[in-house]
């Protein structure tokens, strides 16, 4: 059994991810930690997610920095399920001292220092590892991943959006004279589970935030290799992020070839699903998948494609499970679906 340990158990998504490898056949967890003076400490895991009562009999063990080092010796990888600013010292402790880290925050995400700074509003003390560190975009890194000790698991809406773009850029089938303009809505979970005003109850409906500002938008730049215009928005729902892209192919392509690429490039890859529908959160809530399907107009030569995926687990972490299957030689999608 491959024996891993979680810090920011008690987040999110570090409950989700203790949920799937608890439920894995060839993984295990081999602790459950908050940080050094998390008002959890000492707490019963299950406390705090009841759904995992009489199921993850653990406790929430508290860690510092300092001590993440300890861990690596002790288990086999380490998830890291904690604010950006936090992982950033951790994942370089945790490879000086020869770990494997997939990291969930946005910490290793970017490669320009200067982009950090402007996005993140820190600066990165450690480009090398910057260098170092693989995109976990599972189904196309899937030969860097396997080789790596630190893997970057993108953003949520990011996951949503290239997953959707990839096939075409890498196709050369989006007119680079045009920049494909994507509107994003995510629940709620997607802000993390530490109380804020803007994500209370009685503040959210259905509006946008981040506009021409949010850290993703330099994320999918990167790893798509072409810019875009990203709104994100926020819903008044739990878990789940609808993208739809509008974009123009290039002159001459058309449906036929869009079809064809998309088919390419994710044959053999169970966990997206290419449908014949339009997506919806309802069809990819609680499930590892991605959703995608698209329309061609041929009047005016736009694309739309609309991607789906639950923030928490193919936006976080499913994939970072998809990686760590990868990263110790199983199938990616190896106890993820039944
Ligand atoms: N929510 C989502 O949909 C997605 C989130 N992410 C990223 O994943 C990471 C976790 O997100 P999420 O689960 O939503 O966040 P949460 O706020 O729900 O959880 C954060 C966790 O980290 C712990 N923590 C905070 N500071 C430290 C520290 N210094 N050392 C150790 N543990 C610490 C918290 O516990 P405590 O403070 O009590 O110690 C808590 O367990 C973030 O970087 C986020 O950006 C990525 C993709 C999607
Ligand atoms: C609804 C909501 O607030 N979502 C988060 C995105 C969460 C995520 O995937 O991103 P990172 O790992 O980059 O933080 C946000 O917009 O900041």
């Amino acid at each position: 059994m491959v024996r891993v340990s979680i810090v920011g158990a008690s987040g999110y998504t570090g409950a989700e991810l203790a949920g799937l490898i608890h439920k894995h056949p060839e993984f295990e967890i081999a602790g459950l930690y908050v940080s050094e003076n998390s008002n959890d400490a000492y707490k019963a895991f299950s406390a705090i997610h009841g759904q995992f009562a009489y199921q993850i009999d653990r406790t929430l063990i508290p860690i510092s920095e300092k001590q993440i080092t300890k861990l690596v010796a002790e288990c086999d990888a380490i998830f890291l399920c904690t604010p950006h600013e936090a992982s950033v010292e951790m994942v370089r402790r945790i490879i000086e001292a020869g770990g494997v880290v997939f990291d969930l925050s946005g910490a290793y995400r970017l490669s320009d220092l200067s982009v950090i700074n402007e996005y993140y509003g820190f600066s990165h003390k450690y480009p090398d590892l910057l260098n170092q560190a693989v995109y976990g975009l599972a189904e196309w890194n899937h030969a860097d991943i396997r080789k790596s000790n630190l893997i970057s698991v993108p953003g949520c809406y990011p996951t949503a959006c290239l997953s959707a773009l990839k096939p075409l850029q890498e196709a050369k089938l989006i007119d680079s004279n045009v920049l494909p303009i994507i509107n994003a809505t995510s629940g709620v979970t997607g802000a993390g589970r530490k109380a804020a005003i803007s994500n209370s109850f009685c503040e959210v409906s259905l509006h946008p935030y981040g506009v021409l500002s949010h850290r993703h938008q330099p994320e999918i730049n990167e790893h798509l290799g072409t810019p875009v215009i990203f709104t994100p928005h926020l819903g008044n729902f739990k878990r789940g992020i609808l993208a739809t892209t509008t974009l123009k192919l290039a002159d001459g392509a058309n449906a036929k070839q869009v079809n064809q690429v998309y088919k390419e490039a994710y044959e053999g890859h169970p966990l997206v699903r290419l449908r014949q529908a339009w997506p919806s959160i309802q069809a990819v809530e609680r499930t590892p998948f991605v959703d995608i399907h698209w329309q061609f107009d041929e009047k005016t030569g736009y694309l739309i494609v609309i991607s789906a995926i639950d923030n928490l687990l193919k936006g976080a972490a499913g994939q970072a499970m998809q990686c760590a299957n990868l990263r110790f030689g199983f199938a990616a999608d190896r106890g993820l679906v039944n």
